[in-house]
């Protein structure tokens, strides 16, 4: 090893001493369980089923609570001792109201806080001192470890450990201490957060669950193709912007745009004004719980279609300018009959309905007007320059990819394309042929340099973003056409239907999954893929867990607007030592439904995968980066101080 970079470490460490405890501390790290991952996916904006999710560990909190006190409190006990880990601030107003004086109170807090720290404490032993020391709050993180660390054999301590737990109650501190420690058991429960795809898009509050994300102690991402959307909008592709504004229009979701990212929409809504009127086609979805007056509604109706008018404008060009893109079949506004009002499709010619081309002009449907132009680079403009987004989107690249090999497991969120015999498709890119994994290190490839060059919008790199959205070789869609168009103008439902790629149905076969792993140099005996994107439809009996288990889809539908079609609320999965466990989730109703009712009866688990022996940190990605460390540490053990 290099000697200058050894004298530089030797500045770290610079005894003997200090390297030996290092080694000693990761060897024995190696040798702990692995912790937990947790994967989630196609949030889909929906903050509060999410943070439900993250709360409760996708039902891990109330196991572990289960494990330790089952013998010993009702279950109606369990439940509330769940719901104050889960929700800790207004659990505990809620039982501060219970209490007719502070006796009570303050016994409450004794019994509470006891059973916290023993909840910790069975919590973190699979993990370091040092580790749990990090998940602590901080300011009390001297008080909890006394009480953690006290042992029975000497009674003698006992009266000091009462009176440091009466003191915390009397100085006022018990709210503070209970609300750290229900958190850090929170973050105990998990080790580490996959985020198989779609975050943004239908549901409200996208942006809260990137603030969450982006506290959160460990967490990596697999864009999805409405991710990278957003990322492609912000790199300056202008069709992903007026895509991302219309499906904020379709969802009522026009605030986010507005109010959470500050972009002003008053340019579009003055075009929309001038050339829009009602149209059912183009009404937003509702959300149950907010009541829209007429006039907003409208308003909406009339944005929708300003914006889903420039969209198809713009899709134009670039189906044109990229004939690798092979989607010419989508030139749709060139395919209209504006007289009659008609359009042919594959030989077939269908009656348009609800149509609002005001701002076509037949001779050159895809002309934006010079008033559709100035909007959108208004629009862009302020999209490049909200400072919330930039902070978001900076984080979603950060870490974020388009697929992820992490402990021997394949993430990705739609699909690898496949032809029917279930080779790897092949796409051509300025007259080079890519397949596999090779054509997805491409797609990021041009997605990372999109990202970093915002300023230019027209380049194949930003057109490949919008490609990712919508492309049929695009791994984060992966279905032949995106239909959008058929769906607002033309009645009959079959040409709403979106052919999917292969890889959907023969992702049912195990060789296939194994073939698919190998690709990514995976071993097919030990690896599973894990999918989100295509809503699994439990109403039908599909099963998430396909391929003798090989593969897992975990589109369970988080997204309120699906989850008539899939039957449940969303599915996650949990891997920790022991193997994996599937969990579906019943419908999350209201953080106040938990906290009143207690109804947490969420989740049911299945077994997906069992591991014959009990997994180990050094068989994991993290005991990977561990063993270079040692190995780098036995260096300079050597060359420094082994004489
Ligand atoms: O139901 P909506 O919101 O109109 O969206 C439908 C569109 O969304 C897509 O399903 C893509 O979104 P997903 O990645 O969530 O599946 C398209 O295939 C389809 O055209
Ligand atoms: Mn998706």
């Amino acid at each position: 090893m290099n000697a200058k970079y050894l004298d530089l470490l030797a500045q770290k460490y610079d005894c003997e001493e200090k390297v030996v405890t290092e080694i000693i501390n990761l060897e024995a790290i190696l040798n702990l369980p692995k912790g937990t991952e947790h994967f989630v996916s196609d949030l889909h904006g929906e903050y509060q089923a999410f943070q439900h999710v993250l709360r409760n560990g996708s039902g891990n909190v109330k196991g572990k609570i289960e494990d330790l006190y089952k013998k010993i409190l009702t279950e109606k006990e369990i439940r509330e001792f769940a719901t104050l880990v889960y929700y800790p601030e207004e659990k505990i107003q809620l039982m501060k109201n219970d209490f007719d004086n502070e006796r009570e109170l303050h016994q409450w807090y004794t019994v509470i806080i006891e059973r916290m720290i023993n909840l910790i404490s069975y919590a973190s032993s699979k993990y370091t001192r040092s580790k749990l020391r990090k998940a602590l709050p901080s300011q009390f993180v001297y008080i909890i470890e006394e009480l953690l660390y006290k042992t029975d054999e000497y009674t003698n301590k006992e009266p000091y450990y009462t009176k440091i737990v009466q003191q915390i109650i009397s100085l006022g501190q018990a709210d503070k201490l209970i609300i750290g420690l229900a958190y850090t058991t929170q973050q105990l429960v998990v080790d580490h957060l996959h985020v198989v795809g779609d975050i943004y898009d239908r549901g409200p509050e996208p942006d809260k669950i990137m603030d969450t994300l982006i506290n959160y102690h460990s967490v990596d991402i697999q864009w999805g193709n409405h991710d990278v959307l957003w990322l492609g909008a912000f790199a300056g592709s202008k069709v992903c912007l007026a895509n991302i504004i219309r499906i904020c229009a379709r969802y009522d979701n026009l605030d986010i745009i507005e109010d959470v990212y500050g972009i002003n929409l008053r340019p579009l809504l003055n075009l929309a004004e001038k050339y829009y009127d009602d149209n059912p086609a183009f009404r937003p979805k509702r959300h149950s719980d907010e009541k829209v007056t007429e006039e907003e509604q409208l308003q909406i109706t009339k944005i929708h279609q300003a914006i889903a008018m420039i969209q198809f404008k713009l899709e134009s060009p670039i189906i044109k300018r990229r004939p690798d893109f092979k989607m010419a079949e989508r030139l749709l506004l060139e395919k209209i009959d504006y007289e009659k009002n008609e359009i042919t499709l594959q030989g077939i010619r269908y009656q348009l309905e609800n149509s609002c081309f005001a701002t076509v002009n037949p001779e050159q449907p895809d002309q934006l007007l010079e008033e559709e132009e100035q909007v959108m680079d208004k629009l862009l403009f302020s999209v490049q320059h909200s400072e919330k987004l930039a902070r978001h989107m900076n984080f979603l690249m950060k870490k974020g990819s388009l697929y992820l090999k992490y402990n021997g497991n394949l993430l990705i969120h739609g699909c690898m394309p496949l032809d029917e015999e279930g080779n790897m498709e092949k796409m051509v890119i300025e007259n080079k042929t890519y397949a596999g994994r090779d054509l997805l290190d491409t797609f990021e490839h041009y997605l990372r340099y999109a990202f970093a060059h915002p300023e230019e919008t027209d380049d194949l790199a930003t057109d490949m973003v919008w490609y990712l959205w919508t492309g049929e070789y695009s791994s984060l869609f992966g279905k032949r056409e995106m239909t959008t168009f058929e769906r607002y103008f033309i009645k009959d439902k079959k040409t709403h239907k979106e052919r999917k790629n292969p890889y959907y149905h023969l992702r049912e076969k195990e060789e296939i999954c194994r073939k698919i792993l190998e690709e990514f140099d995976l071993n097919p005996d030990q690896g599973h893929i894990i999918n989100g994107h295509t809503p699994v439809k439990e109403i039908d009996g599909e099963n998430p867990v396909k391929a003798n288990g090989k593969m897992i889809v975990i589109d369970g539908g988080f997204s309120k607007a699906y989850q008539s079609t899939t039957g449940i609320a969303g599915y996650t999965l949990l891997y920790n030592s022991f193997g994996m466990q599937l969990v579906a989730h019943k419908q999350f109703n209201s953080k106040e439904d938990v906290l009143i009712n207690g109804t947490d009866v969420l989740s049911v688990k299945r077994l997906v995968d069992k591991e014959l022996e009990r997994k180990k940190v050094q068989e994991t990605n993290v005991g990977e980066e561990i063993l270079q460390e040692l190995s780098i540490l036995n260096s300079l053990m050597e060359y420094r101080y082994v004489k």
